[in-house]
């Protein structure tokens, strides 16, 4: 049987065009009523972020001795954590970050050259998981799963070499990476060299979304992504702005990144694979003043035909959830979203 990639499995989940386009944020001065997603401000609601302070998440050293020790704590209590001195050039995360811009301030018919097609899982259009939403978002992304040229080469025919370079070797950054935190987590979670012989077979295989959230005319009514878990081991987001929020114990968290570092989050395979102990968080954007934002966000992920399976280390405890292959949850999510945990919990 030929194995489908993770573009082929998002595949199997078609959206329809209305669940894609982007409106022009562009000629937006007042929040449509398709997008105003509550009451101005509400303080007990936490969407506003009056003070986002400094971010209660730990950063993480990842050249401290004691990182994989680290990582588990932080992974234990927030599913999260700041990492610096990560090792990715800083040239690296910049060239990315200007192609992001370069992409995002195209006009908006040339970006609609690239939109995801309902069957598709790559390109330009919304968050694919708007139809959860009865409200849309102030957001616009860009997905790319594998090589970026065949999307790429609808916005720009002649010149998409420069996007592509600087993308993959983006991609290839945070792919090592990802791969490296992986292998420390398997380590503590005791997960065997037969499960994990998929790593280190760096076929690009991996989801870069490049995420825009354009200036709004009146952020306390607007959600830039919804609540929502990642489809991951691994998130790795490259973000300088606030407004990201983790939910934590019922509260919503501001987290604030530190200078020059990267947000790593666990997904929910992790959570699966560590039986619980590891969360993945809930997590959203809002908009927090009417200025731009933007953000990359890499998804590490095993291939579609891995049997994610909880490793059961103590000597009492039973598993939580029942094994699933990564294609059979990327099914699961698509109609379950925020429920797909419980569905596979035993
Ligand atoms: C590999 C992935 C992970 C995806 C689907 C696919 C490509 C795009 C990713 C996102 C990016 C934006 C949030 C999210 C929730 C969404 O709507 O699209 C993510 C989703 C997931 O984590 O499930
Ligand atoms: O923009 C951000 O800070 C987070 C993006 C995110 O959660 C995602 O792409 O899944
Ligand atoms: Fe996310």
């Amino acid at each position: 049987m030929k194995m489908s990639t993770l573009n082929e499995a998002y595949q199997e989940h078609p959206l329809t065009l209305g669940d894609i386009i982007p409106i022009d944020f562009s000629s937006s001065f007042s929040l449509p009523d398709s997008h105003t997603w509550s009451q101005p401000i509400d303080d007990d609601d936490g969407f506003s972020l009056k003070d986002a302070g400094s971010s209660p998440m730990p950063t993480i050293d990842l050249m401290d001795p004691n990182a994989k020790k680290l990582i588990t704590l932080a992974c234990e209590k927030w599913g999260g954590f700041h990492l610096k001195n990560h090792g990715i050039p800083f040239a690296v995360i910049q060239g990315a970050e200007d192609e992001l811009q370069r992409l995002f301030s195209l006009p908006p018919p040339q970006k609609m050259k690239a939109l995801r097609s309902p069957g598709g899982a790559t390109g330009y259009g919304i968050p694919r998981i708007s139809p959860f939403f009865s409200k849309f978002m102030w957001h616009e992304g860009f997905t790319i799963i594998g090589s970026p040229s065949h999307d790429v080469k609808k916005l720009w025919p002649n010149d998409y070499q420069q996007f592509c370079d600087k993308m993959e070797n983006y991609q290839k950054e945070m792919n090592t990476l990802a791969e490296s935190l992986t292998e420390m987590v398997f380590d503590v979670l005791e997960i065997s060299e037969e499960k994990r012989k998929w790593m280190g077979a760096s076929d690009l295989r991996m989801a870069l979304q490049l995420n825009f959230y354009p200036s709004c005319p009146e952020p306390s009514r607007a959600m830039g992504l919804a609540p929502h878990t990642d489809t991951s081991i691994f998130t790795i987001v490259h973000v300088k702005e606030s407004g990201l929020q983790l939910m934590k114990e019922g509260k919503w968290i501001n987290v604030q990144p530190p200078p020059d570092t990267l947000l790593v989050h666990a997904g929910d395979f992790l959570h699966m694979m560590s039986n619980g102990r590891f969360c993945s968080p809930l997590h959203r954007v809002v908009p927090t003043v009417s200025k731009k934002r933007c953000s990359i966000a890499y998804f590490y992920s095993p291939p579609t035909d891995y049997v994610v399976s909880p490793s059961v280390t103590g000597d009492l405890d039973a598993a939580r959830f029942r094994d699933v292959t990564v294609m059979e949850y990327i099914g699961i999510k698509a109609e379950k979203f925020g429920e797909s945990l419980s569905v596979i919990s035993i």
